[in-house]
Formats: structure tokens, C-alpha cells, sequence
């Protein structure tokens, strides 16, 4: 299935900025008390800003004009009532959606988080780290930023300016028609550059995403780079994401920018036509001082919103890109879903290959046709050359991946009908490179591990040398209390592997899967690992991958894995034989 967030076809990536709405006010749902409580102080907010021009045309026509200064002071007072409460209202709505915004950050990136941790590996193979976090820091961000500062501002401007234009209308409405007019062309050409304006922002996003990624890579590598004296070669590599981000920037805030001067115009334009008719209305009675003081106070009313809108118009946009990128996620399913009426089988092998096939892309066949079966309690080897399929053999064993064709039986059952809990406990699986925990040897040991979660250091000493890894565990300087560093980092890989051996065989799976896991271990350490496989419980079987031959010499079976195929080797020599003339016995 195709994972890749920055190639998703065209299905994958159809949003609508409706359908996104939709769904996002979803998520602030259960907060409607707090969004009405905003929307009422925005409400009033915009009602007392919009009482003010009559208040200030009255004061001229009434008082001004007949020298009456005690009502002068009185609607001065009025006012400064008035804008006290706006400025409260406007306190109020800017904290209570602060945080709205902040909750719905936390729930979308929890639910952005919870996602990643149910999608397959596939994914994870398709996608860059750096572009996800990305994704999960800067993008939902971005919807923060619109739902804490611009919703509100948002519904605050339409109100305003959706009063002032009534107001227009109502005191001379072909005036006011006049007025308007220059709105409704910036309405036209906002819908006309919204969507461009949201590719721009996608696309600055996007390279964001991909900037991230070359850091990620970047720091993940540092080793390579340094010992390779590559650093040149990142710096350039980091300097053309850089520069794609500053060109996408500049771009998505060129197009941004369009709309604040051109509603500047529009809205100059609105003021001179008010003035220039006011004038004509005055000239020949129909308007007092102060109805065009009033006028020009709601052409500015409406019109200054409108430039704020320009802006928030494009928080919006930019949070709808944002949407996008996280949505892509969140509407992803794992293609490897639980099947509820699978096939059952009494006396089948504990594990079985049925004419599987698997590409980890569509385009190419890793594994073809292959079928085998291992029973209970028996050792099995997969040999072969680098590349040959044997990791690849073992995922599907682990069903880090489904065959796209073929069928893998488990202990009697179509492997998906197990549920992840029920396989992880039925299979162990020591990778390649086995992944460490920031903690200490313990924490590592017990990870996915619930039934010695609650034990202490003694009592898992003893479980520990029961199942004969005591050996193992007296290597570590501090035992148990080992401190682990980022990744793993302070510790040699061959200790990795131990703790992975360790942490593999507590769980006391059915089948433990080795892949490589004595390749950075020396020779008496390998004997020992060796003397505890031999001593696990006599039901369980092993499947272990090993380019080293004298590591699978007690195998009761070997199969050579090439170029995709799996087939029996019969003895140690028979693969000794195979794997140095690079063919296979049929
Ligand atoms: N994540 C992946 N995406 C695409 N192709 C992959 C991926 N992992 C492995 N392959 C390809 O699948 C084929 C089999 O790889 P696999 O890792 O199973 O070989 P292997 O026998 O385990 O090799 P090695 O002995 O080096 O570990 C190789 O051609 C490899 O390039």
C-alpha cells in the first residue's frame, strides 16, 4: 500500500476545506461552553464598538454644534464606559479561546501520536522522521495559532463589519450601496486566490517537512558523516532544503502579502466616495456633520475589519494546509487489519508459509511463491546471501508485513486473526539492530513486558538467572541499573543485543526469531547465548539468521533463502556448499 504523505494519489489527498471544518470543529465539540461564552463577549464587543459612531455623530449634531458641554462630558463618560467593557470582552474571548486552542493542540497531537503508533511499518519505511514531526510540532501549530488568536477575531470582524454595513445601508442606502461596493470586489477576488493561496502554504509546509527531515537525518548519522568527512555534503544538502523553504516562504507570503494593500485601496476608495457624496448630501442639506462623522466612522468600521480579515483570511488558509498534512495522517488506515473469520486448521505446523509472495512496493517481488513449515520445539536456520530475503522471511513471520499473496498460518490459525497483544506474546523477535530505550538495562529489559513490570531489582534477578540469563546480565557493570543512553548510544551494539536477547526471551514466546543477534557478539559470549537457547523450554522454536555457519550447526532444519525463495538445505554442508557456489539444490 502506498504510505508515502507526500505522494498520495489523488483519492488520498481530496479534502475540502468544508469537509476539514467539519471534522476539525469536531474536535472542539465538547468545549461549546466555553466557545459561547467567547462568542458572547465577542458579540458584545463588536455591538459596543458599533455603538460608538452614533454615540460621536449624536455628541457633534446635539451638543457640539449647540455649545451644550455638560452632554459633551456626558457621552464622553458614556464612551469610556464602553470601550472599558469592549477592552474586558476583548480580555475575555482572547483567553477563553487561548485555551480552547491549547486543549485541541494537545488532543490533536495525542491523537496524531496515538495514530503513528497504529500504522505499520510500511509507513514508517515511506516517510521521512523528520517530515512527521514536522507534521505533529509545526503543522498542528498552525491550527492552534488560528483557533487561539483568529476565530474569534474572525466571527468579531464579520459581526462588526456586517453591523457597520447595515448601519451604512440603513442611514442612506444608496450611499451605502455605493460605499459596499468596492467590498464586494475583494470578495470576488478573495475567493478567486484562496485556493492558490492554500497550495502556497501547503507548499511551504511541505518544505518545512523536508528540512526537518535532512536534521533529522543529519544528527541520526552524525557518525557516518564525521567519519566519512562528509559534512560538506549534508551542509549542501541542508543548504538546498533551506533555501527551497526560504523560496516557498517567500512565495506563500508574497501571495499572503497581495491582499493587504489591494483591501487598503479598496477601503481608501470607500472613504473617498463617502466623502465626496457627504459632502454633495451636506452641501445641499440632506446630511448633518455629524451623520457623515458617523458615516465615515462605519465606512472605517466595516472596511478595517475587512483589511484584518485579509490577514486572518490567510491564518486560515495556512491552518487549513496545516489540516491537510495532519489529516493525510489521521485518515490512514494500517493495511494490516485484524481478520475476524480466518482460516482454522487442527495439526497444522506451528508456523507455515503458504505460496507467499511479498514486495515492500508494488513494482517488485522480494519473496515469491514460498512455502515451508515449522513444527514446534525445533531449531530452524535461514542461510543465504545478503539480500537473499531471510529478514524480509522473518518480518512476515512477525507480520510486520501481510504476503500479497499466500497465507501465513500461526499455531493453526491465519496469523491476522491475532490480535498485536496475542502475536507480540506468541513471537519474539530480535532484530538486526535492536532498538534501546533511554532508561537503564531494566526498563529496556521489561519493555512490552507486563507480567515483571511490578517486580523489584531481586526479584527480577531471580526470574532472570531462572531462565538462565544470568550470565548474560552479570556482563552489565551496574546490572539491572545500567544506564541506557538515547538510542542505545552508550553501550557497545553487541550489549544491545544482549539486552534485546534478554528482553526476547523473558517474554517466553513460542517462536523467537534471531536475526543477526550474535553478529556483534565475541566468540564465549556467542557459546553462552548458544547454551541458552539450547536450555529454553523444549515447546519453543527458534528460527535464527546467521551468516556465521558454527552458529547453526545444532539446527534440526536450514533453509537457504535467494533471491526470494526459500528452499531446504538439507544438512550444514549441503548450505556450506550452497552458499559458497551461490545457488540452490533443487
Ligand atoms: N524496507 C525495504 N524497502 C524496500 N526494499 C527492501 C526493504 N528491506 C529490504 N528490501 C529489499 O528486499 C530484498 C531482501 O532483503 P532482506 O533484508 O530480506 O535480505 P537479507 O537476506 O535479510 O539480507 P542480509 O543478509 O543483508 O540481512 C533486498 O533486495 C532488499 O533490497
Amino acid at each position: 500500500m502506498n504510505y508515502d504523505l507526500n505522494k498520495l494519489n489523488k483519492e488520498q489527498q481530496k479534502t475540502s476545506t468544508l469537509a476539514g471544518l467539519k471534522k476539525l470543529l469536531q474536535l472542539i465539540a465538547h468545549e461549546k461552553r466555553t466557545l459561547v461564552i467567547a462568542l458572547i463577549a465577542i458579540l458584545v464587543n463588536s455591538t459596543l464598538n458599533l455603538l460608538g459612531p452614533l454615540i460621536i455623530g449624536h455628541t457633534i449634531d446635539t451638543y457640539v454644534q449647540h455649545k451644550d458641554y455638560s452632554g459633551v462630558i456626558h457621552n464622553a463618560i458614556l464612551l469610556l464606559c464602553m470601550y472599558l467593557v469592549a477592552l474586558f470582552t476583548s480580555y475575555s474571548q482572547t483567553t477563553l479561546m487561548g485555551g480552547v486552542g491549547q486543549r485541541m493542540l494537545f488532543t490533536l497531537r495525542n491523537s496524531i501520536f496515538n495514530k503513528l503508533q497504529q500504522l505499520p511499518v510500511g509507513f514508517f519505511n515511506q516517510n521521512k522522521a523528520g517530515d512527521l514531526i514536522s507534521r505533529v510540532n509545526n503543522d498542528t501549530d498552525k491550527l492552534n495559532q488560528f483557533f487561539s488568536q483568529s476565530l474569534m477575531q474572525f466571527i468579531g470582524n464579520i459581526s462588526i463589519m456586517v453591523g457597520a454595513g447595515i448601519f451604512l445601508l440603513i442611514i442612506k442606502f444608496d450611499l451605502g450601496a455605493a460605499t459596499l461596493s468596492p467590498a464586494v470586489l475583494i470578495v470576488l477576488l478573495t475567493l478567486v486566490l484562496s485556493p492558490w493561496i492554500r497550495r502556497k502554504n501547503a507548499l511551504n509546509l511541505k518544505s518545512v517537512g523536508g528540512m526537518s527531515s535532512e536534521i533529522q537525518e543529519s544528527l541520526h548519522n552524525f557518525k557516518v558523516i564525521i567519519a566519512f568527512n562528509r559534512r560538506d555534503y549534508f551542509r549542501k544538502r541542508f543548504e538546498k532544503a533551506n533555501r527551497d523553504n526560504y523560496k516557498t516562504a517567500i512565495g506563500a507570503g508574497l501571495v499572503s502579502n497581495v491582499f493587504i494593500p489591494v483591501y487598503g485601496l479598496f477601503a481608501s476608495i470607500a472613504q473617498l466616495i463617502v466623502l465626496a457624496f457627504g459632502i454633495y448630501l451636506i452641501s445641499i442639506g440632506q446630511f448633518s456633520i455629524g451623520i457623515l462623522m458617523t458615516y465615515l466612522l462605519y465606512a472605517t468600521n466595516f472596511y478595517n475589519p475587512l483589511r484584518q480579515l485579509a490577514a486572518l483570511w490567510t491564518n486560515f488558509q495556512l491552518a487549513m494546509a496545516g489540516w491537510d498534512r495532519i489529516s493525510q495522517i489521521l485518515s490512514l488506515e494500517t493495511d494490516l487489519p485484524l481478520v475476524q473469520n480466518g482460516i482454522t486448521e487442527h495439526g497444522a505446523g506451528l508456523l507455515e508459509f503458504r505460496n507467499v509472495h511479498f514486495g515492500y512496493t508494488e513494482d517488485r517481488e522480494v519473496l515469491h511463491n514460498i512455502s515451508f513449515r515449522l513444527e514446534q520445539g525445533k531449531t530452524y536456520a535461514l542461510v543465504g546471501p545478503t539480500g537473499g530475503g531471510k529478514t524480509t522471511t522473518a518480518s512476515l513471520i512477525a507480520r510486520l508485513y501481510d504476503p500479497s499473496k499466500g497465507l501465513v498460518m500461526l499455531d493453526g490459525k491465519d496469523i491476522r486473526t491475532y490480535s498485536p497483544e496475542e502475536r507480540a506474546q506468541k513471537i519474539g523477535f530480535i532484530l538486526q539492530e535492536p532498538f534501546l530505550f533511554t532508561g537503564s538495562v531494566k526498563e529496556n529489559i521489561l519493555y512490552g513486558n507486563d507480567l515483571y513490570k511490578d517486580y523489584t531489582n531481586e526479584q527480577l534477578e531471580k526470574v532472570i538467572k531462572d531462565a538462565n540469563l544470568g550470565s548474560l546480565l552479570a556482563i552489565f557493570e551496574s546490572g539491572l541499573e545500567t544506564p541506557v543512553a538515547s538510542g542505545g548510544d552508550g553501550i557497545s551494539l553487541g550489549q544491545k543485543q544482549l539486552i534485546a536477547f534478554m528482553r526476547a526471551v523473558l517474554r517466553n514466546p513460542q517462536v523467537l526469531i534471531l536475526d543477526e543477534a550474535t553478529a556483534n557478539i565475541d566468540t564465549i559470549t556467542e557459546k553462552l547465548l548458544s547454551d541458552i537457547l539450547d536450555k529454553l523450554p523444549e515447546t519453543t522454536t527458534r528460527v535464527i539468521i546467521a551468516h556465521r555457519l558454527n552458529t547453526i550447526e545444532n539446527a534440526d532444519e536450514i533453509f537457504f533463502v535467494n533471491s526470494g525463495e526459500v528452499t531446504r538445505a538439507g544438512s550444514l554442508n549441503d548450505a556450506m556448499d550452497m552458499l559458497l557456489q551461490g545457488k540452490r539444490v533443487s
